[in-house]
Protein backbone atom coordinates (compact mmCIF):
# COMPACT_ATOMS: atom_id res chain seq x y z
CA UNK A 1 0.00 0.00 0.00
CA UNK A 2 2.87 2.68 1.08
CA UNK A 3 4.79 3.58 -1.81
CA UNK A 4 7.66 6.38 -1.82
CA UNK A 5 9.49 7.82 1.57
CA UNK A 6 8.36 11.61 0.52
CA UNK A 7 9.55 12.90 3.57
CA UNK A 8 11.10 12.91 7.32
CA UNK A 9 10.00 15.74 9.54
CA UNK A 10 12.69 17.06 12.47
CA UNK A 11 10.74 19.45 14.46
CA UNK A 12 12.65 22.32 16.22
CA UNK A 13 12.03 24.96 18.80
CA UNK A 14 14.14 27.93 16.41
CA UNK A 15 13.85 26.95 12.61
CA UNK A 16 16.64 30.01 11.68
CA UNK A 17 19.22 27.86 13.94
CA UNK A 18 18.02 24.25 12.11
CA UNK A 19 17.92 25.87 8.12
CA UNK A 20 21.96 27.30 8.97
CA UNK A 21 22.56 23.42 10.03
CA UNK A 22 21.00 22.56 6.77
CA UNK A 23 22.25 24.94 4.38
CA UNK A 24 25.72 25.89 6.28
CA UNK A 25 27.04 23.17 8.26
CA UNK A 26 25.57 20.46 5.83
CA UNK A 27 24.89 22.06 2.41
CA UNK A 28 21.92 21.37 1.42
CA UNK A 29 19.50 23.41 -0.53
CA UNK A 30 16.66 24.36 1.31
CA UNK A 31 13.09 26.16 0.33
CA UNK A 32 11.86 29.35 2.40
CA UNK A 33 9.86 28.98 5.15
CA UNK A 34 6.41 28.36 4.70
CA UNK A 35 3.59 28.90 7.55
CA UNK A 36 0.94 26.18 7.38
CA UNK A 37 -1.12 27.67 9.99
CA UNK A 38 -3.79 24.77 9.74
CA UNK A 39 -1.41 22.65 10.76
CA UNK A 40 -0.09 24.75 13.57
CA UNK A 41 4.06 24.38 12.35
CA UNK A 42 6.06 26.46 10.06
CA UNK A 43 7.74 24.14 7.51
CA UNK A 44 11.21 23.94 5.69
CA UNK A 45 11.91 21.37 3.34
CA UNK A 46 15.56 20.39 2.48
CA UNK A 47 16.03 19.00 -0.84
CA UNK A 48 17.81 15.79 -0.90
CA UNK A 49 18.26 13.86 -4.17
CA UNK A 50 16.11 10.96 -3.25
CA UNK A 51 13.74 12.59 -0.86
CA UNK A 52 13.04 15.54 1.49
CA UNK A 53 13.83 16.76 5.49
CA UNK A 54 10.82 18.79 6.66
CA UNK A 55 12.22 20.90 9.26
CA UNK A 56 9.37 22.35 11.42
CA UNK A 57 8.54 24.62 14.00
CA UNK A 58 5.76 25.53 16.12
CA UNK A 59 3.27 28.09 14.84
CA UNK A 60 0.48 29.52 16.74
CA UNK A 61 -1.52 28.13 19.83
CA UNK A 62 -2.15 24.79 20.52
CA UNK A 63 0.46 23.10 17.96
CA UNK A 64 0.43 19.71 17.55
CA UNK A 65 3.77 19.72 17.93
CA UNK A 66 4.44 21.66 21.09
CA UNK A 67 4.82 18.77 23.62
CA UNK A 68 7.25 17.28 21.12
CA UNK A 69 9.12 20.15 20.80
CA UNK A 70 9.33 20.89 24.74
CA UNK A 71 9.96 17.26 25.69
CA UNK A 72 12.62 17.69 22.68
CA UNK A 73 14.33 21.16 23.17
CA UNK A 74 17.05 20.37 20.66
CA UNK A 75 14.93 18.80 18.04
CA UNK A 76 14.08 15.24 17.23
CA UNK A 77 12.63 13.41 14.35
CA UNK A 78 9.35 13.69 14.97
CA UNK A 79 7.17 11.60 11.64
CA UNK A 80 7.49 9.77 8.70
CA UNK A 81 5.77 10.17 5.56
CA UNK A 82 4.56 8.08 3.34
CA UNK A 83 3.04 8.22 -0.65
CA UNK A 84 -0.14 6.85 -1.37
CA UNK A 85 -1.76 6.44 -4.41
CA UNK A 86 -5.56 6.59 -2.75
CA UNK A 87 -5.74 7.75 0.48
CA UNK A 88 -9.46 7.02 1.26
CA UNK A 89 -8.67 3.29 0.92
CA UNK A 90 -5.49 3.48 2.54
CA UNK A 91 -7.35 5.17 5.32
CA UNK A 92 -10.24 2.72 5.58
CA UNK A 93 -7.83 -0.46 5.43
CA UNK A 94 -5.83 0.81 7.85
CA UNK A 95 -9.10 1.85 10.56
CA UNK A 96 -10.47 -1.60 9.77
CA UNK A 97 -6.71 -2.89 10.74
CA UNK A 98 -7.65 -0.82 14.26
CA UNK A 99 -5.14 1.95 13.31
CA UNK A 100 -5.66 5.14 14.76
CA UNK A 101 -6.11 7.51 12.40
CA UNK A 102 -5.51 11.21 14.00
CA UNK A 103 -7.93 14.64 14.00
CA UNK A 104 -11.36 13.88 12.29
CA UNK A 105 -10.24 11.37 10.22
CA UNK A 106 -10.45 13.28 6.97
CA UNK A 107 -7.42 14.45 4.67
CA UNK A 108 -6.20 17.80 5.07
CA UNK A 109 -4.08 19.66 2.39
CA UNK A 110 -0.53 19.50 3.66
CA UNK A 111 2.66 21.80 2.77
CA UNK A 112 2.81 20.31 -1.21
CA UNK A 113 -0.86 21.19 -1.84
CA UNK A 114 -2.10 17.17 -1.56
CA UNK A 115 -3.83 15.31 0.62
CA UNK A 116 -2.46 14.01 3.64
CA UNK A 117 -3.21 11.84 7.11
CA UNK A 118 -1.02 10.84 10.35
CA UNK A 119 -1.78 7.79 12.17
CA UNK A 120 -1.03 7.61 15.67
CA UNK A 121 2.68 6.47 16.85
CA UNK A 122 1.78 3.79 19.41
CA UNK A 123 0.00 2.07 16.56
CA UNK A 124 3.41 2.40 14.39
CA UNK A 125 6.45 1.29 16.04
CA UNK A 126 6.60 4.27 18.25
CA UNK A 127 7.09 6.57 15.22
CA UNK A 128 4.16 9.43 14.19
CA UNK A 129 3.03 8.41 10.28
CA UNK A 130 2.01 10.71 7.50
CA UNK A 131 0.35 9.31 4.68
CA UNK A 132 0.35 11.92 1.61
CA UNK A 133 -1.70 11.13 -1.63
CA UNK A 134 0.20 11.66 -4.93
C1 LIG B 1 2.44 20.32 7.05
C2 LIG B 1 2.38 18.81 7.09
C3 LIG B 1 3.07 18.24 5.83
O1 LIG B 1 4.10 17.54 5.88
O2 LIG B 1 2.52 18.54 4.74
C4 LIG B 1 2.96 18.25 8.39
O3 LIG B 1 3.84 17.43 8.46
S1 LIG B 1 2.22 18.89 9.80
C5 LIG B 1 3.04 18.09 11.17
C6 LIG B 1 2.40 18.44 12.44
N1 LIG B 1 1.10 17.80 12.58
C7 LIG B 1 0.91 16.63 13.27
O4 LIG B 1 1.83 16.07 13.86
C8 LIG B 1 -0.51 16.11 13.35
C9 LIG B 1 -0.65 14.78 14.00
N2 LIG B 1 -0.07 14.80 15.34
C10 LIG B 1 -0.82 14.78 16.47
O5 LIG B 1 -2.05 14.75 16.42
C11 LIG B 1 -0.07 14.83 17.77
O6 LIG B 1 1.24 15.33 17.55
C12 LIG B 1 0.00 13.47 18.46
C13 LIG B 1 0.74 12.42 17.64
C14 LIG B 1 -1.40 12.97 18.83
C15 LIG B 1 0.82 13.64 19.76
O7 LIG B 1 0.39 14.75 20.45
P1 LIG B 1 1.01 15.14 21.86
O8 LIG B 1 2.49 15.09 21.79
O9 LIG B 1 0.37 16.43 22.29
O10 LIG B 1 0.43 14.01 22.75
P2 LIG B 1 0.99 13.38 24.05
O11 LIG B 1 2.01 14.28 24.65
O12 LIG B 1 -0.19 13.02 24.85
O13 LIG B 1 1.70 12.05 23.51
C16 LIG B 1 1.08 10.80 23.55
C17 LIG B 1 2.16 9.74 23.43
O14 LIG B 1 2.66 9.74 22.09
C18 LIG B 1 4.05 10.02 22.07
N3 LIG B 1 4.35 10.88 20.93
C19 LIG B 1 3.89 12.11 20.72
N4 LIG B 1 4.36 12.61 19.58
C20 LIG B 1 5.14 11.64 19.05
C21 LIG B 1 5.92 11.55 17.87
N5 LIG B 1 5.96 12.56 17.01
N6 LIG B 1 6.58 10.42 17.64
C22 LIG B 1 6.54 9.39 18.51
N7 LIG B 1 5.82 9.40 19.65
C23 LIG B 1 5.14 10.53 19.91
C24 LIG B 1 4.33 10.70 23.39
O15 LIG B 1 5.67 10.49 23.79
C25 LIG B 1 3.37 9.98 24.31
O16 LIG B 1 3.89 8.74 24.69
P3 LIG B 1 3.84 8.20 26.18
O17 LIG B 1 2.36 8.12 26.50
O18 LIG B 1 4.50 6.86 26.13
O19 LIG B 1 4.56 9.22 27.01
CO1 LIG C 1 5.08 16.18 7.21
Amino acid sequence: MIGRLNHVAIAVQDLDAACAVYRDTLGATITPPLPQPEHGVTVVFVELPNSKIELMSPLGEGSPIEAFVARNPGGGIHHVCYEVDDILAARDKLKADGARVLGTGEPRIGAHGKPVLFLHPKDFLGTLVELEQV
